[in-house]
């Protein structure tokens, strides 16, 4: 099956670097239950953007289970930037969760923001922390324990190494819970990762888990609370992550879905931007009818082909 349905191609870019990307760039295509968005990170070969596809092709195919929910508590994400505007966002953002990006710059410039953060918070609000894989065992230890009393208290502290077994080490030597995001999104098989010994919670992603019916099987299997968090879509995509929120039966954590901040601008103006720390929960993804402003002709052939070799590995 070739791409003959109407499709847009946009390109936004971020308010601040996030990931190593500055611009965010994917494929929206309407379908009989509504629209689906296709963003798998450039860097990803096709193998690994077919649950992308997957996600996509359910919401514009299928539609999303029915709701336990009609609304979903979001933290607000801050990138690595400076503690004042660390303290800005967080204090613009009506979120009582803020979950802060850690490890890509030094110790003292993390536990700053961190203080910065806690302060536009408050005492009750909730800090949480993602390192993204990139602490050893004992820089993990050392900086957990900084980043606590920075923070006045951390909720979790997310993926802070690469290896399950690395996870479990940590966990057994800090206070602070742990939180598996890239072990769960990025093994052979999300459905099988042993991720009890190793974390308190499960960071569920859409996107890379293959839709919002195969991520409630990844949850229920791996048998831990979960944090629903997004993978940088526009609101298109994000409606798919507020659905899988929507439709877990457990929900205890703020989740990070409140991403629409950053980047400079989105597809559609029914925005999926938090209100008093909340997404309204939809029935299908809003439709994109500010796409104009961010169609990008020069990618858009290299995105079709994309798409066609993807949906090529999805049959196979
Ligand atoms: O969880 C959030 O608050 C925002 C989403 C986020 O951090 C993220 C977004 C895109 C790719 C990876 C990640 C990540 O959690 O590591
Ligand atoms: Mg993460």
């Amino acid at each position: 099956m070739r791409l003959n349905r109407v499709v847009h191609i946009y390109s936004i870019p971020m308010r601040a670097r996030f990931r190593g990307i500055t611009r965010r760039t994917g494929l929206l295509f309407e379908g009989p239950a509504g629209w689906g968005e296709f963003c798998p990170f450039e860097e990803y070969d096709d193998a690994e953007a077919a649950a992308w596809l997957a996600c996509a092709l359910e919401a514009a195919n299928d539609g999303w289970p029915a709701p336990v929910r009609s609304r979903v508590p979001v933290n607000c994400t801050v990138p690595v930037v400076s503690a004042e505007r660390a303290h800005e966002i967080v204090a613009r953002s009506g979120c009582s969760t803020a979950k802060v990006k850690v490890a890509e710059s030094t110790l003292a410039e993390d536990c700053a923001r961190l203080e910065a953060v806690r302060d536009a918070l408050g005492p009750n609000g909730f800090v949480r922390v993602d390192a993204n894989m990139l602490w050893d065992v004992d820089t993990a230890v050392a900086a957990i324990r900084a980043m606590d009393k920075a923070a006045g208290g951390l909720q979790y502290v997310e993926q802070p190494c690469h290896t399950l077994d690395e996870l479990a080490a940590v966990r057994r030597r800090v206070n602070v819970p742990i939180a598996a995001d890239e072990s769960i999104r990025k093994a052979d098989d999300p459905l099988k990762v042993a991720v009890s010994g190793a974390a308190d919670i499960a960071v569920i992603k859409v996107a890379p888990l293959g839709g919002v019916r195969k991520a409630l099987e990844v949850a229920e299997a791996c048998g831990l609370p979960c944090v629903v968090s997004s993978a940088l879509e526009t609101s298109v995509g994000m409606a798919a992550g507020v659905a899988l929120a929507a439709a877990l039966p457990e929900l205890d954590y703020a989740c990070g879905l409140a991403t629409l901040q950053l980047l400079d601008g989105d597809v559609t103006s029914d925005s999926l931007t938090p209100v008093d720390g909340y997404l309204p929960v939809l029935t299908k993804a809003p439709v994109p009818d500010r796409v104009e402003e961010f169609v990008n002709d020069v990618i858009t052939e290299s995105w079709i082909n994309r798409y066609d070799r993807v949906l090529s590995e999805l049959s196979r």
